[in-house]
């Protein structure tokens, strides 16, 4: 006898990436989609009725998903998670932006419920990650620049992906302490910062690179998304991973490293 297929419902549904989630879900054996709801009123997506998101905390308790995957933005992601913690359903969020006390209000939810943020759903992000700390602890004293890329559309900056390398970086190089955002001007170049760039062009999925340079040589690690499925099985997987766990803060990282001890 077959399991019964996860149950996830999906906000943000007429957004770039809420497309790719329903689409990514409709290919996925083993999903079935709950309910899509999204603030203005959209055609159906990949077969899907999008309701008004209005009706989501109706939605929760009636469908009652096994989880519910969201890509809108911050003060949505807030109330989504609330309502996720009333209802009793696990959220996995990929919303970026955040302000500190919306982060808090997330983190709150998840006494409730299992919440799992991550600003990147993309294995290779993942990797880079890796190696950017791995790179920063071997070359002391090296300068430290990120470069983040993205579509017109993006409105946060820099990327939540490039705040999760700075944080990186942070942590293993302790002398790093500044982050300059861009330069113009008079402006030379101190010991304890980073610089961190955010470009805005055209339909560019998502690139991240890190250049370390010491006097004699640079060493630059990038990462550049195709495209958004790979954000959306990484979110579908996260997904999969969560339904079902103790409330509780969870990240992307724990699901890969469930996946190696598989
Ligand atoms: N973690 C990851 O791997 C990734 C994260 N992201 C992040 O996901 C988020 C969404 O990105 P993207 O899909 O490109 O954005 P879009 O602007 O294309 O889509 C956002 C969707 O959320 C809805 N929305 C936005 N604000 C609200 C609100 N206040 N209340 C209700 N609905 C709202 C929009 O509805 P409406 O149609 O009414 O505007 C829209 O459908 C961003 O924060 C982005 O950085 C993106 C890609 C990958
Ligand atoms: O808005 C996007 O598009 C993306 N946002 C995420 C971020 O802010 O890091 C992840 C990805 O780079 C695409």
């Amino acid at each position: 006898m077959s399991a019964d297929p996860l149950s996830v419902a999906v906000t943000g549904a007429g957004g770039r990436m809420g497309r790719e989630v329903l689409s990514a879900a409709a290919d996925r054996e083993g999903v079935a989609v709950a309910f899509a709801v999204n603030r203005s009123p959209v055609d159906p997506v990949a077969g899907v009725a999008v309701e008004p998101a209005d009706d989501l905390d109706d939605l929760l308790a009636s469908e009652e998903p096994d989880v519910l995957v969201d890509f809108t933005g911050p003060a949505s992601a807030v109330a989504y998670a609330e309502a996720c913690a009333d209802a009793g359903v696990p959220l996995v969020t990929g919303t970026t932006g955040f302000a500190d006390a919306q982060l808090d209000s997330l983190r709150a939810a998840s006494d409730a419920v299992p919440v799992l943020k991550a600003s990147n759903f993309a294995r290779g992000v993942a990797a880079l990650r890796r190696a950017v700390r791995e790179a920063a602890a071997a070359l002391p004293g090296y300068d430290v620049e990120l470069t983040e890329t993205h579509h017109n559309g993006k409105r946060d900056a820099p990327s939540g992906t490039a705040k999760s390398i700075l944080g990186d970086v942070e942590d293993v190089r302790g002398d790093l302490d500044e982050r300059v955002h861009g330069r113009e001007g008079d402006a030379p170049r101190s010991p304890g910062e980073v610089g961190v760039h955010a470009r805005r062009a055209g339909d560019v999925t998502g690139e991240h690179e890190v250049l370390l340079a010491g006097n004699r040589e640079t060493l630059e690690l990038t990462h550049r998304a195709g495209d958004r499925g790979v954000f959306a099985e990484g979110a579908l997987d996260a997904a999969a991973w969560l339904a079902g766990r103790d409330p509780g803060w969870y990240g992307f990282g724990e699901v890969l490293d469930a996946d190696g001890d598989a």
